[in-house]
């Protein structure tokens, strides 16, 4: 595969996923923008053809839309150009979860969990062909923080850093790089589009330094990427306590203090 492979960033039309596309280009990668927004791919892919001489091509999709997804999925099976998937669309919902309806809630894991593992599903069997490639998986620290309320969000949040985990120790020995992204709250449209004024909120991250942290890790090629988290040894406090866990999982008798039931 090329050193500067062609990037597919879906929710590239504002936000994390269009500040992606600027640092991408600047770094001379070839882009492929995916969003619902056309006008807003063509105006943001003009600046940055213009600005930075890379090519980019845009592909208008909803990928909640199955036809939609499928067009994206076609392009990252056939072509050989694009070399890092940089799974970003995604949204939050309003409300706690019974002011939810189920098919805002469907809507939501269709957006923030279904359509990254296909796309992933998509692209996994070209680069492991190829023994390179990249997919970036954007989640979030609510998925490791049910105390914050958001319980649906923050459960799809949970399955993308699951899921980012889990394919880099399936596809890491094959080549590929796997990188799970975990911002907190950064400024960005996300917030107004759930009714909530992100001047309000306390220890908000500009979006430019968000995406160029999550781009140190890319480059030191880590596995879980937490721009806001300052003391990494909680992290890895954090992954050791859950695999203490693991190798007393298989048991032929449930623990003492089951066992008193019948
Ligand atoms: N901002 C924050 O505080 C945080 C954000 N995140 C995550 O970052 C990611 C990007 O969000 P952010 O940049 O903040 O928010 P934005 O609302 O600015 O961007 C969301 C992007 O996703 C696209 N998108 C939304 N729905 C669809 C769809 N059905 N099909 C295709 N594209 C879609 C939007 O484009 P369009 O409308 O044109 O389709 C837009 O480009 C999300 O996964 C979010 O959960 C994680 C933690 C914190
Ligand atoms: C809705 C949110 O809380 C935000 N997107 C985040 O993931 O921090």
């Amino acid at each position: 595969m090329a050193d500067t492979p062609t990037v597919l960033i879906t929710g590239a039309s504002s936000g994390i996923g269009a500040t992606y596309a600027e640092r991408f280009a600047r770094r001379g990668h070839n882009l492929l923008l995916v969003a619902r927004n056309k006008a807003r791919l063509e105006a943001l892919s003009a600046r940055l053809r213009e600005e930075t001489g890379v090519t980019i091509d845009i592909l208008p999709a909803d990928v909640t839309n199955s036809d939609e997804l499928a067009a994206v999925e076609t392009r990252l099976r056939d072509d050989r150009q694009i070399g890092i998937l940089v799974n970003n669309a995604g949204a939050s919902l309003e409300g706690t979860f019974v002011d939810q309806a189920a098919n805002d809630i469907a809507q939501l894991i269709a957006l923030n969990a279904t359509a990254v593992a296909r796309l992933a599903s998509a692209v996994a069997p070209r680069f492991i062909e190829a023994g390179s490639g990249a997919i970036i998986n954007i989640s979030s620290v609510v998925g490791l923080a049910p105390e914050f309320g958001m319980s649906v969000y923050g459960a799809t949040k949970a399955f993308v850093t699951f899921l980012s985990q889990g394919l880099s120790l399936e596809l890491g020995p094959k080549g590929i790089y796997v990188q799970a992204v975990l911002p907190a709250a950064t400024r960005t449209e996300l917030w107004e589009l759930v009714g909530i004024d992100v001047n309000t909120l306390q220890g908000v991250m500009e979006v430019g330094e968000l995406v160029d942290a999550a781009l140190a890790g890319f480059d030191k090629r880590e596995p879980v990427t937490i721009p806001p988290l300052h003391d990494a040894a909680q992290w890895d406090a954090y992954q050791a306590a859950r695999q203490t866990m693991i190798p007393g999982f298989a048991q032929v008798h449930a623990a003492e203090r089951y066992r008193s039931a019948s």
